[in-house]
């Protein structure tokens, strides 16, 4: 099985659209939860545009299912995941600014650096995943920053099979068995959604868990966000 963590950083954008509470990010996380989903990610990012480093205070007694922070790991963000504690941290490699997540991490380059902040969350018992583009050498590095898991950027493969190219999950399920073999787990995320996740999960061996918010909170725009999570969790079966 497969789990489904969703991603609420678009119930922030909303809220934030009026400066208020609604809709209430806390009642979101609860009902998700209650829907179904194992798990809540949230991505709070340098700008604090949609998820504020409060938010994640906040959402820390309420998650009771995995509680998945991502963000590039800057001294704030560090000091936020320390504090909070959650069953997972996700290292992404975004420039400040960034509309949304673009490239994962080169972890040859960035080896000793990311082997010190993983370790760091490690003693602290959070385990650590980091966001990796499905290129094997990548995979490797990875492999050697001490990692627990690592997380697939699955937009390329988004964009291809939405343009009818399934061919391109093939560096995606090479990907997948290199990092069975060397004993990482695997997430994948971005772009996710309704329409491409069965075939994404049918083909990637040993997929633990997938992070999925824009195009889930679009579409329970209009099939319910009950009714979303629930699709989900049936294709990820
Ligand atoms: C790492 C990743 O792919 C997601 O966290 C994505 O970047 C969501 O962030 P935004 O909601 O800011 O686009
Ligand atoms: N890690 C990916 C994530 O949390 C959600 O990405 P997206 O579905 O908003 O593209």
């Amino acid at each position: 099985m497969t789990k489904l963590s969703v991603n609420i950083n678009k119930i922030a954008t909303l809220r934030n659209a009026r400066g208020g509470n609604v809709p209430d990010l806390l009642q979101v996380a609860k009902d998700i939860q209650k829907f179904g989903a194992q798990g809540i990610t949230i991505h709070p990012r340098p700008d604090e545009r949609h998820i504020r480093y409060q938010d994640a205070r906040d959402l820390k007694p309420i998650v009771y299912t995995e509680f998945n922070i991502e963000g590039n790991p800057q001294h704030n963000f560090i000091d936020l995941v320390l504090e909070c504690k959650p069953e997972q941290v996700t290292l992404v490699p975004d420039a400040i600014g960034a509309i949304t997540s673009s490239a994962g991490w080169d972890t040859i380059k960035n080896q000793s650096y990311l082997t010190e902040v993983i370790q760091e969350f490690q003693r602290n018992g959070i385990r650590t995943s980091i966001f990796v583009d499905p290129i094997l050498e990548m995979i490797e590095g990875a492999k050697k920053t001490g990692t627990d898991r690592i997380e697939l950027y699955t937009e390329a493969f988004a964009h291809q099979f939405g343009l009818g190219n399934q061919k391109a999950i093939e560096p995606y399920t090479k990907s997948a068995i290199l990092a069975n073999e060397l004993g990482l787990g695997i997430n994948a995320g971005h772009d996710l959604s309704l329409d491409n996740i069965k075939f994404f999960k049918d083909n990637i061996p040993g997929l633990l868990e997938v992070s999925i918010g824009h195009a889930l909170i679009c579409e329970a725009l209009y099939l319910g966000l009950d009714n979303v999570v629930n699709m989900y969790l049936q294709k990820l079966k």
